[in-house]
């Protein structure tokens, strides 16, 4: 299978990486509109198989989309990053331009492809590429809440000295400083839940340095993060590739379901070739469910902006 990175930058080049360690694409393709980058990170990707193993065959391209032709994935990390005091809703302007015309280019070579969306504000561009392009629901998939879960398991490992794979752990919502929501009474040590574990202390404290995550790395490196983000874009595509069905949080358009329509806000999905293939039922208590209804707010008035900026 054929899987397509646009922006060669520091997430997309490594979730290549990430991708190429496990042989998850046979054919990689990177893609980037600065001249020579994605042809040089392919090669410098590419110089570690004898090394590390693998067979993908990774090709760098400059902005030659007709190389992405066939392509099952194609993951969109194309875009500016925030610098230290910026929230991720303030590159909109910069960005939803470069995700609409690289979502519509790639649907031209691969009309079957999936997207997994990764760029910032994610939620936002996730919706204005299902609106650029109109495919199905199912194939637009915006990387977030996998990321965030997982930066959720790392906070309550420290706190609670436990293993992140032994940590069950979800955030929903958006992937804002203050609209995404760690569910923390539903989270769980081994089936063991971590609210019998921690005090209400405790868990405030975990619930908040999770939200501001990305916000903490984004001030300690000056530029956001892209280890973890690449590791989960990696893992998004190869519950694709491999038909995994796994379960991750994502940013996936929603019609009625948690109580919102017309929005793409992050929510249990499985995963696999499909794309999303359904959205799994989760039970809200009344406080996490107004928290879900305002973390809607808050990303529907970041959609309406790109009506404002004439991008849809
Ligand atoms: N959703 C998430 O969880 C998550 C996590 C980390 C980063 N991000 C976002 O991902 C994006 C990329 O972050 P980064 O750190 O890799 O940035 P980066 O600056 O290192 O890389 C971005 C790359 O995109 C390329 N690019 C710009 N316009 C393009 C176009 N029209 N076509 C092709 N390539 C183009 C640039 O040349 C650059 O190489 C940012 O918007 C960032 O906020 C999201
Ligand atoms: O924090 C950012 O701006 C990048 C990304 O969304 C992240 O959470 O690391």
């Amino acid at each position: 299978m054929k899987v397509t990175i646009v922006g060669a930058g520091a997430v997309g080049a490594t979730t290549a990486d990430n991708l190429i360690r496990r042989n998850v694409a046979e054919e990689l393709v990177l893609l980037d509109i600065k001249e020579g980058v994605a042809e040089g990170k392919a090669q410098d990707l590419a110089q570690s198989a004898a090394l590390l193993g693998f067979e993908s065959k990774i090709l760098g391209v400059t902005n030659d989309y007709a190389a992405t032709a066939n392509s099952t994935v194609a993951v969109i990390t194309s875009g500016i990053p925030r610098k230290p005091g910026m929230t991720r809703e303030e590159l909109i302007g910069t960005n939803a331009a470069i995700v609409k015309s690289v979502a519509e280019n790639l649907l031209k070579y691969s009309p079957d492809i999936i997207f997994v969306v990764v760029s910032n504000p994610m939620d936002t561009m996730t919706y204005l590429a299902l609106k650029a392009t109109g495919v199905p629901r199912n194939r637009i998939i915006g990387m977030g809440g996998t990321l965030d879960s997982a930066r959720f398991k790392y906070q309550l490992s420290l706190k609670l000295n436990a293993s992140p794979a032994d940590l069950n752990a979800l955030v929903i919502g958006g992937h804002g400083d203050t609209t995404m929501i760690p569910l923390i009474k539903h989270a769980t040590w081994n089936s063991v839940p971590v609210s019998q574990l921690l005090t209400e202390e405790e868990q405030a404290e975990i619930v908040q340095k999770t939200m501001v995550g990305g916000a903490t790395l984004t001030a300690l490196i000056g530029t956001s993060a892209w280890y973890a983000p690449g590791a989960s874009s990696a893992a998004v595509v190869e519950s694709i590739v491999r038909n995994q069905n796994k379960l991750f949080t994502a940013s996936v358009y929603l019609n009625g379901e948690f109580g919102e329509s017309d929005i793409n806000l992050g929510v249990p999905v499985l995963i696999n070739k499909h794309g999303w293939e359904k959205i799994i039922p989760l039970k809200l208590s009344t406080s996490e469910q107004e928290a879900f209804h305002k973390s809607a707010a808050a990303v529907r008035a970041m959609n309406q902006v790109l009506t404002e900026i004439n991008a849809i």
